[in-house]
Parts: C-alpha cells; sequence; structure tokens
C-alpha cells in the first residue's frame, strides 16, 4: 500500500491517491471525516482553522460502502481559497498584484530560505504554499483509511500530548485503549491528564501573548498488534524503523523515542530489556514494555509505545530576524497569523501516520487482494503464535 499527495495549502483543495488497499473492506466517508475533525482541533490554533471545515469527498476507488481493489481517491477542498484565487489560480497573473503579493522574506525554521534556493523560487510563496502543514490532512486522510483497515482486524491506535513548553502531563495508569481515547477527546489539549492540561493552556496563552510559540511531545499507543509484524532481515523491512521515519516526516517534527526512548542510554541491560513468560492462555508474553512493543524490527505483540517530539511552531509574531532575498537588507520577519502551538493536531496527525505503517506492513504479510481472506489469515496468524 502506498499513497501520494498533492496540494497547495491556499490551493483549491488537496488530494490524496491510495493504492493496495485490499478489495471489498467496508469503509464510509465518516470514517474519514471523524478523523479530519479530531485534527482540526486542539487549543492554540491560529485563525486558519475557523475558516477550514475539513470534509473529505470519496472520488473514486469505494461503491456502495466498500472498497473496490482500485485507487481510492480522497480530496479536501480548501474553504480558504476563496480569499487566495487571484494569487493562487494557475492563470498568469498581473505585474502589479503579482510584486504587491511576492515573498522574499524567508521565515527561519521554515523551509521557505533551503526551498528558494533549491528551485530557484524567486516567490516563496511557490515554496511555503507545498511545504505548509496543510498537507496533513491529506495524510491523515489516507492514514484514517488505515486506521480503519486496523479496527477491522482488531486494532486500534490513539494519539495524544505528553508535554507541551515544558509542562509534562502524568500518565493515568491502568487505562484501556478506549478510556485513553474518550479522555483525549475530551480535552482541548489532547492529554490524559486534567491538571496538566490546565497548566497547558495557561502556558500556550502566554507564549500567544508574547508573540512566541511552543512546541511539545506526542505520544502514540497501538493495541491489539500481533507479534512477528515487520522484519528483521533488511534495514527497510525494519517496522520502527519505517515508523520512526514517517513521525519525523510529519513537519516540525524533530526526534522519535520506542518505550523508554533515550532513557535506555543510562540504564544497565537488566534495567532494560522485557523478560520473557509463558501460559497456556496467552502463550508468550513479556512480563513489561520497556522497549515499546518492538524487538528486532518487529512487533513483540506488547502495545507499540512511540513518542514523537515537535519544535515549536517557526511562524513568530515576536519578530525573529532574516534577510530579503531580492533587497539582501536584514529585516524582522512579521506576521499576520499563525497557530502558537499546533501539537493536539500534531498527535492525530502522528496516530494517522504511524497507523498508515502498521497497516501497510500487515498488507505485505498477508493475503491483500480480498480482505475477508486477510482477516481469516490474520487471524489465523493470531492463533498460530498464541499456540506456538
Ligand atoms: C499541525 C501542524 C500545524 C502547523 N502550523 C504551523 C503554523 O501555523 N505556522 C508555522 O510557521 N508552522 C506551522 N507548522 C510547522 C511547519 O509546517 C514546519 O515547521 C515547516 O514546514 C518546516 O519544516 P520542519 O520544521 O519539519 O523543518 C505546523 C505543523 C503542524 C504539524
Ligand atoms: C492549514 C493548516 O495549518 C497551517 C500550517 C501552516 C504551516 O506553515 O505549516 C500555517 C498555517 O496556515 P496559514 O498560513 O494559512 O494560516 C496553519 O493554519 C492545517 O493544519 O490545516
Amino acid at each position: 500500500m502506498r499513497y501520494l499527495t498533492a496540494g497547495e495549502s491556499h490551493g483549491k483543495q488537496l488530494t490524496t491517491i491510495l493504492e493496495g488497499l485490499p478489495a471489498r473492506m467496508p469503509l464510509l466517508k465518516d470514517d474519514i471525516n471523524e478523523s479530519l475533525l479530531r485534527r482540526q482541533k486542539g487549543y492554540g490554533r491560529g485563525k486558519r482553522m475557523q475558516i477550514e471545515k475539513d470534509l473529505v469527498e470519496i472520488t473514486s476507488g469505494v461503491r456502495h460502502g466498500y472498497t473496490l481493489g482500485s485507487p481510492i481517491s480522497l480530496v479536501i477542498h480548501n474553504d480558504d481559497y476563496k480569499h487566495w484565487t487571484d494569487i493562487m489560480g494557475e492563470d498568469p497573473i498581473d505585474e502589479d498584484t503579482f510584486i504587491r503579493r511576492i515573498v522574499t522574506r524567508p521565515r527561519p525554521g521554515h523551509a521557505d530560505l533551503n526551498g528558494a534556493l533549491k528551485y530557484g523560487h524567486r516567490d516563496m510563496r511557490n515554496v511555503l504554499e507545498r511545504s505548509s502543514a496543510r498537507e496533513t490532512a491529506a495524510r491523515v486522510a489516507a492514514g484514517a483509511v488505515a486506521k480503519t483497515l486496523l479496527r477491522h482486524l482488531g486494532i486500534e491506535v490513539c494519539g495524544y500530548v505528553k508535554e507541551i513548553g515544558g509542562i509534562v502531563a502524568e500518565d493515568v495508569p491502568n487505562l484501556t485503549i478506549q478510556e485513553k481515547m474518550s479522555l483525549t477527546e475530551d480535552s482541548p489539549v489532547r492529554t490524559l491528564d486534567k491538571k496538566a492540561e490546565q497548566q497547558i493552556m495557561a502556558k500556550i496563552d502566554e507564549a500567544k501573548k508574547n508573540g512566541d510559540s511552543l512546541g511539545g511531545v506526542t505520544e502514540v499507543y497501538v493495541e491489539g498488534m500481533p507479534p512477528g509484524i515487520g522484519s528483521y532481515v533488511h534495514y527497510d523491512r525494519k517496522l520502527d524503523s519505517r515508523i520512526a521515519g514517517a513521525v519525523v516526516s510529519i513537519n516540525a517534527y524533530k526526534g522519535v523515542e520506542f518505550g523508554m526512548g533515550f532513557e535506555a542510554a543510562r540504564k544497565n541491560g537488566s534495567q532494560v530489556h522485557d523478560e520473557i513468560g509463558w501460559n497456556e492462555e496467552q502463550g508468550f508474553y513479556r512480563k513489561s514494555n520497556r522497549l515499546g512493543g518492538f524487538e528486532g524490527g518487529m512487533t513483540t505483540g506488547m502495545p507499540i509505545v512511540v513518542k514523537g517530539v515537535m519544535k515549536p511552531i517557526p511562524t513568530l509574531m515576536k519578530p525573529l530576524q532574516s534577510v530579503d532575498i531580492e533587497t539582501k537588507e536584514t529585516f524582522q520577519a512579521s506576521v499576520e497569523r499563525s497557530d502558537a502551538c499546533a501539537v493536539p493536531a500534531a498527535a492525530v496527525v502522528m496516530e494517522h501516520v504511524v497507523a498508515f505503517e502498521l497497516a501497510k506492513a500487515i498488507l505485505e504479510q498477508f493475503p491483500n487482494d480480498q480482505f475477508p481472506k486477510l482477516k481469516q489469515q490474520f487471524e489465523q496468524y493470531r492463533e498460530d503464535v498464541r499456540s506456538f
């Protein structure tokens, strides 16, 4: 399974083409819309999210609520496009409008300058329109389809916020994944910890007031993956490495940890590895999950726990110094609108990119033409590993 996305942030629409999904899998527009709506929520976002109402149109690959096995195309319209038709249309525009709206001032922390140097664009709008995280809506649409497949196989994926601006949300022990999902849905900053929630909101307000921005840490938790998904035989089949790549591909993500992650560097082996047990009912199991559900590039059958770190949003109301690419003059960047913090939204994006990698690995490992056959073989595999 693979997908491509197309679309500019202020262009007409975003398009996702998803290929390699089995035929005869139940899929509803609402499965995708629910995810899109979740991505739009979260305290700290700017005015753009009040303009957009992300809804998907399925334009191919699905009939009467089931996949056909042919490419699925998903379209999300940009409601903001109506304000940008002269700037973003495909037809040539008059010189005056072009000069007035040309972007020559690169923002530190964004793709603007590197993209201009690489492609030779003198109007950096040609870079920022595509490098914008607006594209993550199209990726969430693909991930929502993957999540639907996983749900039909008994696998649930949940993303939430662990930390924003240095305020850490404590874990609530022994929650079921359903409880995690509903708690985070009710939280404006998508945390499990009510106390941290209030502090985080105050911290975001403070950053906003100072014209500044915040980053944080998001976590994705997955339940229901059997052991042995992924492979140790080649670098590009290791599922943890694919997940790491997918997470860092999200705009503003700079690092990934599995389980105890970087903390492992400060521990002895006896405090890191997960001891193996066996009983008649479960078969092989782990006595702990310090490694976050992976060994040797394969799932262990324990929940997958992966964290990602998002840097603070680069567009700042408080100006940072930069240099105009035409005049070569130093200026203090000024902007009209931006998110102050998008970590809660990014947790939803991370959930969906992880879900996509999991679904992709399953489709590589099991017969993938027809969903009912895949499901049957997958359930058989679950039983095979349980009784091994
Ligand atoms: C959900 C989400 C929303 C974002 N919103 C903004 C924003 O409003 N302003 C901004 O400058 N960057 C925003 N970003 C981050 C930039 O897109 C990102 O920093 C930029 O594309 C440069 O890429 P890099 O940070 O991965 O190097 C957002 C990122 C995500 C995931
Ligand atoms: C549009 C989305 O996020 C955008 C990501 C983004 C950026 O620079 O990455 C900049 C902002 O867009 P604008 O410049 O139009 O205000 C965010 O709103 C979205 O998440 O759907």
